[in-house]
Order: C-alpha cells, then structure tokens, then sequence
C-alpha cells in the first residue's frame, strides 16, 4: 500500500499524519517532538488550534538537530475570521511565523462559512450568537491562489465543503484545489464525497478519523462511540491490531489520508503503524456496513424536540446537501 498521496500540485502527501486540534500547548510540543522521532512525516495544524507556536517550537528544535524543511509536510488552515481578501496572505504569515517555517506544504480554507472579519476567533453578540459573514468563496481563493505564487505554500485546498462548493471553485479557478480535508471514519464514511473528490483528481484527509473521543462536546448527549465498536474490536483480535489501527488501515486502504491526533506516545507510534497488515476485501465490506451517516464534528441542539445543526443557519453552511 501506498504511504503517499500524490497531489494535483505534483507535491507528495504522506497518508498518515499528526494532528493537533485539542493537543494542550504544555503537551503539543512533546507530541509533535514524539511524532517526528518516530518517523511521522506529516502534522496537521490551524490557526484557530491556539497552539501553532508550540508546534513551531518543536520543529525548530527539530530543524536544528538535523530534520530538513523537505522532509516533514506541514499543513495549516485560514480561519473563518479571514476570508477576507486582504486577510488571507497575512494569515498565513502569521502561521509562517508561528511554526517557524517559511513556507507551508498544504493551506486549507478550514470552513465554508466565513465569521465577522476581526482577531476574536468565535466572535459573538451581546446575546452570545456567532456573527456570521458573508464572502465569496471565489474572493477567497482568488489570494489562496496568490499564497502558491508567493511560494508561502506549496499546495491549497478546502476542508469541510460540500461537492456543490467544491465544483464552484473547479469552475472558477486557476490552481484547483489539491485537497479536501473532511470528517470520515467507519461511522460516517464519505463515499460520495471521496469519489466525487478522487475522480476530480482532489486528494481526501479523513479528520476525525477515531471518532474524535476527546471532542470539546463528548458526553452531552448519547453518542455511539467508535473505538470500542465490537465489530471493530473483533477485527483487531483477528489482525492482532488494535481497534484504532484497524479505522486508520481502512481510511489509508482507501487512498485517504489519516491525521489521529494524540499526545500519547505510545498511541502516537501505534497509529502510525499500520503499513504492515492488509485488511480484506470481506473485512472491508464488513467495516463499511457499520456505516451509520454519523457526524461527530457539527454540534447539534434540539428545537422544539428536533435536532439541528447548531451552526445550520450560518451561510455557506455545508452540511445540509446530500455530499
Ligand atoms: N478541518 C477540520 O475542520 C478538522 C480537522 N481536524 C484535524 O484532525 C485531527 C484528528 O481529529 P480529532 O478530532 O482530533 O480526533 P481523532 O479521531 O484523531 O481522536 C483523537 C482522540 O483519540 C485518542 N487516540 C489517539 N490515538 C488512539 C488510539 N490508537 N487508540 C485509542 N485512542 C486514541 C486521543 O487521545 P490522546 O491524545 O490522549 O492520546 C484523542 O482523545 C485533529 O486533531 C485536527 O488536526 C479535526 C476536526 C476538524
Ligand atoms: C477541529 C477543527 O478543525 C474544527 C472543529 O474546526
């Protein structure tokens, strides 16, 4: 199996990352640090993750021991705040300087949705609603399109866009995008998406791709939960894997890149560990019936006993088409 992607940009993506959303700045530092000394080629980070300049911190110190820039693929991603044309170069410097590079391998718009223009991440009314903007998307990518030039990064791409948003900027652009980063797992897993994406030549990163057990909203409400799926447990028994690797295998078997974020060691070794068993056909098939079209990144409230995306009115929100 393949331990790269090869992007529409002709730059090469490693299909197993580090990610690190929730990774607290006191232990994001160790884990990217623990990743590297392990082989992993790939981290995953955001502006909006409040923790770039630890992440910047260790690769400097691994820059300095001898790691060169080529061979570690850093992503980042513009945040809802700076859609805005004149924001987006300064964006991405800001995260330039944050990770202590001088150039990104992969920039991503990180949401559809753009908030009020301004430095207040979730900026909000005196009733504590977000407020929203309204930016074409175009506009955006127009000067994503000018960071490749700029040579600030060397591929751009979208995360969380629906097909329609996607196909808008295939017609209206002059770089397409190289990469979609979108939630998938065993639960939840994207078919329609993924081939909509693959056969426009855009590579797919699953995030989430553990069912993200440490989201800031787990146990709110009743959620399946995957790691401890019995179908998945089963198959860890049979390949002597663990359950996590299983969900990893089945998403990189799938040609789709996998970002896990822990801060764990050991659990940051053994996610990465998974190039040297093959699941098969049969076994896919049986993790692909656990489908259950299930979304564990879009909070949900009940209205008048219903459930709704909690972000549902926002515009450009991305989740109500079908793909
Ligand atoms: N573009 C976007 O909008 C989004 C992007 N992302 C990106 O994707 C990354 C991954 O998604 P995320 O939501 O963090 O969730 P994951 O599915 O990666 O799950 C992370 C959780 O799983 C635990 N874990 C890690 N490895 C294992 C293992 N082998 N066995 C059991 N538990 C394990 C971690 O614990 P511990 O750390 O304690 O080891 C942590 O609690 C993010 O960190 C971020 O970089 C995520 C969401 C949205
Ligand atoms: C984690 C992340 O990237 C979100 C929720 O946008």
């Amino acid at each position: 199996m393949a331990k790269t992607l090869k992007l529409l940009s002709g730059e090469v993506m490693p299909i197993v990352g580090l990610g690190t959303w929730k990774s607290k700045p006191g232990e994001v530092e160790n884990a990217v640090k623990t990743a590297i000394d392990n082989n992993y080629k790939l981290i995953d980070c955001a502006y909006a993750y409040g923790n770039e300049e630890e992440v910047g911190r260790a690769l400097k110190e691994k820059f300095q021991s001898g790691l060169k820039r080529q061979e570690v693929f850093i992503t980042s991603k513009l945040w809802n705040t700076r859609h805005h044309k004149e924001d987006v170069i300064p964006s991405l410097k800001e995260s330039l300087t944050n990770l202590n590079v001088d150039y990104l391998d992969l920039f991503l718009i990180h949401w559809p949705t753009a908030f009020k223009q301004g430095r207040e991440n979730f900026p909000k009314d005196d009733e504590g609603n977000l407020i929203y903007d309204k930016v074409c998307h175009l506009e955006t990518w127009k000067q994503m399109e000018e960071c490749v030039k700029l040579g600030l990064t060397k591929s751009i791409g979208v995360s969380n866009f629906n097909s329609k948003q996607i196909q808008n900027i295939l017609d209206n652009c002059s770089i397409k995008p190289a990469n979609l980063q979108i939630e998938i797992h065993a639960y939840f897993g994207q078919k329609k998406l993924v081939d909509f994406c693959h056969k426009n030549g855009i590579t797919v990163t699953a995030y989430s791709p553990l069912g993200s057990p440490d989201r800031p909203w787990a146990g709110t409400r009743e959620e399946p939960i995957l790691l401890k799926d019995p179908v998945i447990e089963k198959l860890g028994q049979k390949y002597s894997k663990t359950p996590g690797q299983i969900l990893l295998k089945w998403l990189a078997q799938r040609n789709i890149a996998v970002i896990p974020k822990s801060v764990t060691p050991s659990r940051i070794q053994q996610n990465l560990n998974i190039f040297d068993f093959t699941i098969s056909d049969e076994d896919v098939k049986i993790i692909d019936s656990i489908d259950k079209n299930y979304r564990y990144i879009a909070p949900v409230v009940e209205v008048n006993g219903k459930i709704e995306f909690r972000d549902g009115k926002a515009p450009d929100f991305p989740f109500y088409e079908e793909f």
